[in-house]
This record gives C-alpha cells, sequence and structure tokens, in this order.
C-alpha cells in the first residue's frame, strides 16, 4: 500500500463505505474495549467484545461472535509494540495485511512460513483501499498513523536480535502485537474482511518496562475510535 505514512494534508475521500453497516471490533482486554467504547460514544453499528490475549483466544472468541450476530467488517484493536523506524510510541498503526509472523519452522537454513512449508497461509489479505481510507481519517484528525504489516507473535519480543530476525522476515512489519491474526482467521473463515488498528504503547525489542506508554496508547485509541463511525459507515 501506499504512501505507507499519511499526513493531515493526504486527501480523505468524502462519505463513509457503503456496503459496511456492521461492524465487529475485537479487543485483547478491557482496558483497550473500554478505551474503544469511549471513542465511540454510543456510535451505531459497533459491537466491541472481548478478543481475550493471544491468537488463539482470539480466533475462539471472534468466531463465536461471528457466529452471534452478522457483520461486514471485523477490526482487532489494541495497544501494541512499535518497529523501530516504522511506527513510534504514541503512533497509531493501521495493517495492510495480518500475519503469523512465529507460525511455521525453524530450519538450519533459517525460519520457514507455514506458506513456504506448503501448509496453508500464516497471511490474511486486508483491503488496501479500506485500510487507505482508514489511515488517511486518522491522519486528517491530525493523529499520527502508519500502514504496514501487523504481526500477531505468541510470544512479545524482548530482545533487539528477534526484533531484527522479524523485520527481516516481513519487510515493513509495522507492529507486532498477539491477537490480529487470528480474529483475521475467523473473519477469513466467514468472508468478512478484516483490519487491525493498533496504538503504539512500546517499542518491538528488548524489554524495557519503564518506557511503556500505556495510558498514552489507550488515550490514542480511543481517538482514533472517535474517527471510526465517520469513515466506515
Ligand atoms: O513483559 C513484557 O516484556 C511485555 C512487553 C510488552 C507487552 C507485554 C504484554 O504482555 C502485553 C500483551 C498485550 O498487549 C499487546 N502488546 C503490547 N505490546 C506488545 C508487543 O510489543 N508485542 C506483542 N504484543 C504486544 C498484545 O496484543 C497483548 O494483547 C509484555
Amino acid at each position: 500500500m501506499s504512501p505507507d505514512f499519511y499526513s493531515a494534508s493526504s486527501p480523505l475521500p468524502a462519505g463513509g463505505t457503503p456496503h459496511i453497516k456492521r461492524v465487529l471490533i475485537m479487543t485483547p482486554v478491557e482496558a483497550e474495549r473500554d478505551a474503544v467504547l469511549r471513542g465511540l460514544a454510543g456510535a451505531p453499528g459497533f459491537r466491541v467484545e472481548l478478543a481475550g490475549v493471544g491468537p488463539v483466544a482470539a480466533a475462539v472468541s471472534t468466531t463465536a461472535a461471528l457466529a452471534a450476530a452478522e457483520y461486514d467488517l471485523v477490526i482487532t484493536a489494541g495497544i501494541a509494540g512499535g518497529f523501530e523506524g516504522r511506527a513510534a510510541v504514541g503512533s497509531l498503526v493501521v495493517s495492510s495485511e495480518i500475519l503469523a509472523a512465529d507460525l511455521g519452522a525453524e530450519t538450519p537454513g533459517g525460519f520457514l512460513s507455514l506458506d513456504e512449508l506448503g501448509f496453508g497461509s500464516a497471511r490474511v489479505p486486508v483491503d488496501a483501499a479500506l485500510a487507505g481510507r482508514v489511515a488517511e481519517a486518522l491522519a486528517a484528525a491530525g493523529l499520527s498513523v502508519s500502514t504496514g504489516p501487523v504481526l500477531t507473535v505468541s510470544t512479545v519480543t524482548g530482545t533487539a536480535e528477534h526484533a531484527l530476525k522479524l523485520a527481516g522476515r516481513v519487510p515493513g512489519a509495522a507492529a507486532e502485537g498477539m491477537e490480529g491474526f487470528g480474529a483475521a482467521s475467523a473473519a477469513l473463515a466467514r468472508g468478512i474482511p478484516c483490519l487491525e488498528l493498533r496504538s503504539v504503547s512500546n517499542a518491538v525489542g528488548p524489554r524495557n518496562k519503564a518506557a511503556w506508554r500505556i495510558p498514552e496508547a489507550l488515550a490514542m485509541l480511543e481517538k482514533a475510535s472517535s474517527v471510526l463511525p465517520e469513515v466506515l459507515l
């Protein structure tokens, strides 16, 4: 998708998205759900559900939510790690694709993804036009946003070496979370488009609890959520 970084001067296409009437937003935990709900401020057409933490919990809970009601779009929304040079702490990331970065096999020659192994796919595509519209709307609201692949991992990255490995494995990797691929796989199974919206609370890399900015990331997630009704519905 181009451009990868959006500015407030990017043109915003007018109106919502005609075929989207009901949006399911999955958040890992309550604090993220509450931030999204505050941002939506009761806008009709949205339902916010808890995904749980990790890809399996997200897949199971999203599958259940999609069985209970009809939706036209599934969004995973929450805080995340941002890759250096791609998504700074305090900024937002809209997924250009959603992938399970650690689903594959380690070999003496390096990591092989599920796709390379021939066992299916560890990637769920995202509608580029939709992701672009959302990113442009967030930028037009004055928020700092980039687009790029959002990685789903089962283990939070905790070293610079592993962060570099992931960035090398996925060119343009923007953010790392733990739920997107699970929710996206549930949506894909029903033929429903999906998106991931992440608010960066920490850098992907060496563990540094003092540098986490969780309240700020939740505040940014709330602001981002307030933009969704005008751009999606
Ligand atoms: O203990 C740690 O070092 C640590 C560092 C970052 C995040 C965690 C979590 O347990 C939070 C998991 C939760 O938040 C999302 N999240 C936030 N930052 C990241 C990250 O850098 N990498 C992966 N996931 C992250 C995630 O989606 C979960 O919902 C612990």
